[in-house]
């Protein structure tokens, strides 16, 4: 595990992009990819249900994505909480070994890829690395209100904190090599995060990642500068990004973080389709293939962003054709190894 001691976490993050060569892949969609095979995540857990039922799959998922050329694969834990998992009759500590296994399958799947690779001889040495996703209060409600930000009563920082203290705790000691706070609807929650960060004393680089929908600011409306400037200021934070928004949004949000941040920026928006909340589906037939998602990825470099992925409904397919995008010109076999 890489610690922020000695330079901050943005300082790990950028020697993690330096050994990718300059930047890093995402993984795509982890939930649309369980769902493409098979899974069914009409359920309060949404992904995180597939650690009750099903965390082989979750497995072959994330080596999907290795396999496609990802260097950072997030957990199942976006949506997986303590109140939701004992409001399902799991105990505090049931639920508690839930996140922590969360964590565990995604390093076996790594351990288990590199096993697979260990004997081609792969010139560019690759970090992979593992990121513990935690999802808003908003994806805990599963009401599409991380869209919106919109927490009634709840939306204080006191109770955001007291909402992820201990799960932040229990994902950062099991291990992974970075905690993913992403889409993050509000700038309460954003503060909420980083004085967690700091009460926990958290030695894991964390990333934020923030989601528009309109291209200027956050969903809530809180503005993309003064959210970016909180993760800006925050030592513990190593990268500051976007995600789960439609590609057209996305070149226009990097400048206005870049504005205010030399930390790296990260980016892995949607496939431009839009999350009905209350029908809970994905709108068809607004969104972007997968090769008009790839041609704005050689913008987004351009504009700075360091570490490119998808959201949901992108898929392996999407990941391949990114890594291909970031890694033309060079003659290196650009499988990841540790
Ligand atoms: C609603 S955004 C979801 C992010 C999560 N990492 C996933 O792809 O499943
Ligand atoms: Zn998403």
């Amino acid at each position: 595990m890489v610690g922020t001691a000695g330079g901050g976490a943005a300082e790990a993050v950028r020697r993690w992009v330096e050994a990718g060569g300059g930047h890093l892949v995402l993984d795509g969609g982890l939930a649309t990819e369980l769902e493409a095979n098979g899974a069914d995540l009409n359920d309060p857990l949404w992904s995180a249900k597939c650690l009750l039922v099903s965390p082989r799959l979750i497995r072959k998922v994330h080596m999907d994505y290795l396999e496609a050329g990802a260097n950072i694969i997030s957990t199942t834990s976006y949506q997986a909480t303590i109140q939701g998992f004992e409001s399902k009759g799991f105990s505090k500590e049931q639920s508690e070994n839930l996140l922590t296994k969360s964590v565990e399958i995604a390093r076996e799947a790594r351990e288990m890829f590199l096993k697979e690779h260990l004997n081609q001889s792969i010139p560019a040495q690759k970090p992979i690395l593992v990121a513990a996703s935690i999802g808003s209060y908003g994806a805990y409600l599963a009401d599409g209100s991380e869209y919106s930000g919109d927490y009634g009563e709840a939306g204080t920082i006191g109770f955001l904190k007291d909402f992820h203290r201990r799960r932040l705790q229990v994902l950062a000691e099991a291990g992974p090599d970075l905690i993913a706070f992403e889409t993050i609807p509000n700038k309460l929650e954003a503060q909420a995060y980083v004085e967690l960060l700091e009460e926990c004393n958290i030695h894991i680089p964390a990333w934020f990642s923030f989601n528009s929908k309109d291209g200027v600011n956050i969903v809530s409306g809180d503005s993309l500068i003064k959210c970016a400037t909180i993760a800006d200021k925050c030592a513990k934070v190593g990268a500051v990004g976007i995600n789960c928004t439609p590609p057209r949004f996305i070149h226009g949000l990097i400048l206005s973080i870049r504005k205010i941040t030399d930390k790296p920026i990260l980016i892995y928006p949607n496939s431009g389709e839009t999350y009905d909340g209350v029908r809970k589906e994905w709108v068809e037939s607004t969104g972007v293939s997968d090769g008009d998602f790839v041609s704005y990825v050689s913008e987004w470099c351009k504009d700075g962003a360091t570490l490119i992925g998808g959201c949901c409904r992108t898929t392996p397919n999407t990941i391949r054709a990114i890594q291909r995008t970031l890694n033309q010109g060079s003659n290196t076999l650009q499988l990841p190894v540790a």
